[in-house]
């Protein structure tokens, strides 16, 4: 356990008495324990109580820590808000709005008093029914490390962090300090009400795990701890693999390289698209296990398209890059190389074509030697057999009666079906470029060239059509 000593709160907490903190005091026991024992370590403190105007007690509550306050010479500032009222426009719950509306206001002071934290009073019980909390609900990692000592609420301020300094004290020893000094504090009525889940974990769930085990506590409360150091790493990991798949991004869009994604760990893999998703989700809970496994999954398998997560989130594969979205808002690059719906181009070989935004379709000769020292390709390079194209080939988008035999497949089906199958986003349908040498379909950029036109031991010559972009 890390007791409230000098070492946890020089270095674990990173603070120093040169600046003051400002603690959020409540009026409740842990929050009044937390600002005596600061104050007798001789750190100066900034005050912060906030009237959620919930309780037809709660000015009271707030009267008595500016009182505290007073007598114990410490600044004192005050905050109010209607979080009823604001629960309601906003759509949050009671709770939700009133953790928001408090943090909001705590780091606003602490910015205001130049203040080099802002420190809360969770104890190591809050701690333990955290972990229980998150377990319920299905947690990952993440939640299972529970609480941090110190951490950043980056929707509230990057630069200051908020400090847990009695993480690692029980409840029952700072009630026994309390009731030595003779302090009364607040009393928290809805503490007891049993239709919160915490209240339940507190006062049901834990007392049966006891008597499976009466030391559960600690050990729950020594696992979050254990686990944030392995969490680090990973962490660390993830930030790497980041760096290295990260090809572009935007305020409403990251863009990954799928090559690059493919060669990481699964699980790295999982955590980077649920850090690309939490950019953009409207959740406040991550997306759960089985959502992240589909979209990896979809991104293994390589076919260009698109899949919805919850939350507004939107992943797009263009077979080179995968796109994770706020949904309906595309990237300002174009991820497909579409073309107009009535357009018809020729492409030789060797050859070049121009489209638009940037794109090129490049035709060349090689050999297949030379093709099997190049190694593998994306989904928008092709290889054909040289013998039985026609040149000059064509480029243009569907035309109703287009037919194509998918390479592997047994014989020829409708274009239509093809599309269907393999979930081209209907909306690009009549933009997609497909390839054709004399009348006959011989590749769908992004997915299949046509059956008969495919390189065999027997191939003499490839024609190698390839998309790119240029900018
Ligand atoms: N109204 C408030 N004004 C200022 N800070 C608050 C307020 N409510 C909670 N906090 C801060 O957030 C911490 C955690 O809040 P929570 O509601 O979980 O409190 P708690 O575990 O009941 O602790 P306490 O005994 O201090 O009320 C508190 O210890 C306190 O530091």
């Amino acid at each position: 356990m890390r007791p409230l000593d000098e070492s946890l709160l020089f270095e674990t907490c990173e603070l120093n008495k040169t600046a003051p903190i400002l603690v959020g005091v409540s009026g409740g026991p842990d929050s009044v324990y937390l600002w005596l024992r600061l104050l007798e370590m001789g750190f100066t403190i900034v005050v912060a109580h906030f009237d959620h105007g919930l309780r037809p007690d709660s000015a009271a509550d707030a009267a008595w820590v500016g009182e505290q306050a007073h007598r114990l010479n410490c600044r004192f500032v005050l905050g109010r808000a209607e979080v009823g009222v604001i629960a309601e426009r906003e759509g949050l719950s009671l709770e939700e709005a009133a953790r928001r509306m408090r943090y909001r206001f705590l780091f606003e002071t602490a910015q205001a008093y130049a203040c080099q934290a802002v420190a809360v009073g969770h104890t190591a019980d809050d701690q333990v029914e955290t972990v229980l909390m998150h377990l319920l609900r299905g947690s990952g990692l993440g939640g299972l490390c529970g609480m941090r000592f110190r951490t950043f609420l980056a929707e509230y301020s990057t630069t200051i962090p908020l400090v847990r300094p009695i993480l690692g004290e029980w409840r029952k020893d700072i009630e026994r300090y309390l009731e030595e000094k003779g302090i009364i504090c607040c009393q928290d009525v809805t503490n007891r009400d049993l239709r919160f889940l915490r209240n339940r974990v507190r006062h049901r769930l834990l007392p049966i795990l006891e008597t499976y085990n009466s030391q559960i506590r600690r050990h729950l409360w020594q696992m979050a701890y254990s686990l944030q150091a392995d969490y680090q790493i990973i962490e660390q990991e993830v930030g790497a693999a980041w760096q290295r798949c990260l090809v572009d991004e935007g305020p409403n869009y990251v863009g990954l390289n799928r090559a690059g994604f493919c060669a990481e760990h699964e699980g790295i893999q999982a955590r980077l698209i649920r850090r690309a998703a939490e950019r953009f989700t409207r959740e406040q809970r991550g997306s759960d296990f089985a959502s992240i496994d589909r979209v990896v999954r979809f991104i293994r398998m390589g076919c260009p398209g698109q899949i919805d997560m919850e939350g507004g989130v939107q992943v797009v594969l263009d077979g080179v890059h995968i796109y994770v979205l706020r949904q309906g808002e595309w990237p300002i690059n174009p991820l497909w190389p579409l073309i107009p719906p009535d357009a018809v181009f020729q492409i030789g070989v060797p050859g070049q074509l121009t489209l638009g935004e940037g794109w090129v379709l490049e035709a060349f000769l090689s050999s297949p030697q030379e093709m099997s020292a190049l190694g593998g390709h994306d989904a928008f390079t092709a290889c054909l057999d040289a013998d039985t194209v026609q040149m000059p080939l064509r480029l243009r988008t569907r035309r109703s009666g287009d037919r194509f035999w998918p390479y592997g497949m047994e014989g020829p089906m409708r274009l239509s079906d093809f599309l269907v199958n393999v979930r081209l986003p209907r909306w690009v349908r009549d933009r997609w470029p497909l390839v054709f040498s004399g009348d006959t379909l011989v590749w769908v950029p992004g997915y299949r060239i046509a059956h008969p036109y495919r390189v065999t031991p027997s191939t003499q010559k490839i024609v190698v059509l390839k998309f790119y972009r240029s900018t």
